[in-house]
């Protein structure tokens, strides 16, 4: 099997029952050391992929390597080669998190001086020391967050799995959370493999990116070039005055794709400073008064919205209309 990758797949199905295909021929490697974000909107087939690579599943048909062993065949190899920190965990909350630590590390047949030292380590690494002693019912979200990583680190596997690690978090623990991720990675070099819905969290983390959409893969790369590849402008537009924003989104979805965003208005553009003049004739002769405008590179959340029809979650849900602009396989 591949050793050469950490983690790599070859056109892997998945049916649930005999019709419902939730994988369609995905094919991936993941390198050794990077942090791979894998994107989709919901139900896109991101827990499936993460279920069957963890072998807490089968692929229907595909083959399917991590840390060099065979999904099918080696899982109990790559059981002890892995990190897991799945969604939903059903961690008894009476323990506290170094109890918890404790029992992980005995788990994975740390002795008990070693476990108790591997539990401390951890704690501290985490910034979970004063907390060590509390139950697990008592943590915030975060701290919670920062426990399951931990578990998942406790018995230092080369490759950690997470699924959605940061999701239902406020924005200054999300933050919080990558920076701590990243400073594990950098320290321990362990190659992270994470689903998230959120793009900034993608192009914050990781060195490349898969992102799905109907069981299939229709964009992989790094976040810079995904970026680059839309070869796009975004021209954003605010009214002076937010009764104007409904004429304003009208006016301009006559001749381009726009997409609003409470009261903003984003224009898809392949040229952003000719485009912009166009804009501006027919705002000034529509006596709309703007109180902002300017031309910007596109953002993950644009390719993301180019290649699957969806809006990303976001911290701005309020999006009141989306022109999807269906898929573009020219950017594979
Ligand atoms: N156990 C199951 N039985 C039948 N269908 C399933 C099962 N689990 C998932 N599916 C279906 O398979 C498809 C992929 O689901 P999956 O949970 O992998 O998507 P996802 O990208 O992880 O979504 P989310 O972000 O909502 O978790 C969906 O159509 C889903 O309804």
């Amino acid at each position: 099997m591949e050793k050469r990758y950490a983690i790599s797949a070859c056109n892997v199905t998945k049916y649930y029952g005999n019709n419902h295909q939730a994988l369609n021929g995905i094919s991936l490697d993941v390198k050794w050391g990077e942090i791979y974000g894998f994107l989709g909107p919901n139900g896109a087939g991101k827990s499936t992929l993460i279920q069957i690579l963890t072998t807490l599943m089968l692929p229907t048909d595909g083959s399917v390597s991590v840390a060099g062993y065979d999904v099918v065949h080696q899982a109990d190899l790559i059981r002890q080669s892995i990190g897991v920190a799945l969604q939903d965990t059903g961690v008894d909350a009476m323990l506290t998190g170094r109890e918890l630590l404790h029992i992980q590390a005995r788990l994975f047949g740390f002795s008990r001086l070693d476990a108790k030292a591997r539990a401390n380590e951890l704690l501290r690494q985490f910034g979970l020391e004063d907390a060590g002693d509390n139950r697990i019912k008592s943590y915030s979200g975060g701290m919670r967050r920062r426990l399951d990583l931990a578990l998942a680190l406790v018995h230092h596997p080369p490759i950690v799995f997470l699924d959605e690690p940061t999701t239902g978090l406020d924005p200054v623990n999300r933050i919080g959370l990558w920076k701590l991720l990243q400073e594990v990675q950098h320290q321990t070099g362990v190659t992270v493999f994470l689903t998230t819905q959120y793009l900034e969290e993608a192009d914050a983390l990781c060195d490349n990116i898969g992102i799905i959409n109907h069981g299939q893969i229709v964009a992989e790369d790094t976040p810079q070039t995904l970026k680059r590849r839309l070869k796009r402008d975004v021209i954003e537009l605010e009214p002076e005055h937010e009764a104007d924003i409904e004429r304003l989104s009208s006016l301009l979805q006559q001749n381009s794709e726009t997409v609003r965003d409470r009261n903003l208005i984003r224009v898809f553009t392949p040229h952003g400073a000719s485009t912009v003049t166009n804009i501006l004739n027919q705002v000034a002769a529509a006596h709309i008064e703007l109180a902002s405008l300017k031309v910007a590179p596109p953002t993950l959340d644009d390719v993301f919205l180019e290649l699957t029809g969806f809006q990303s979650t976001s911290e701005n849900p309020t999006i009141d209309s989306v022109r999807a602009v269906g898929s573009d396989t020219s950017l594979l």
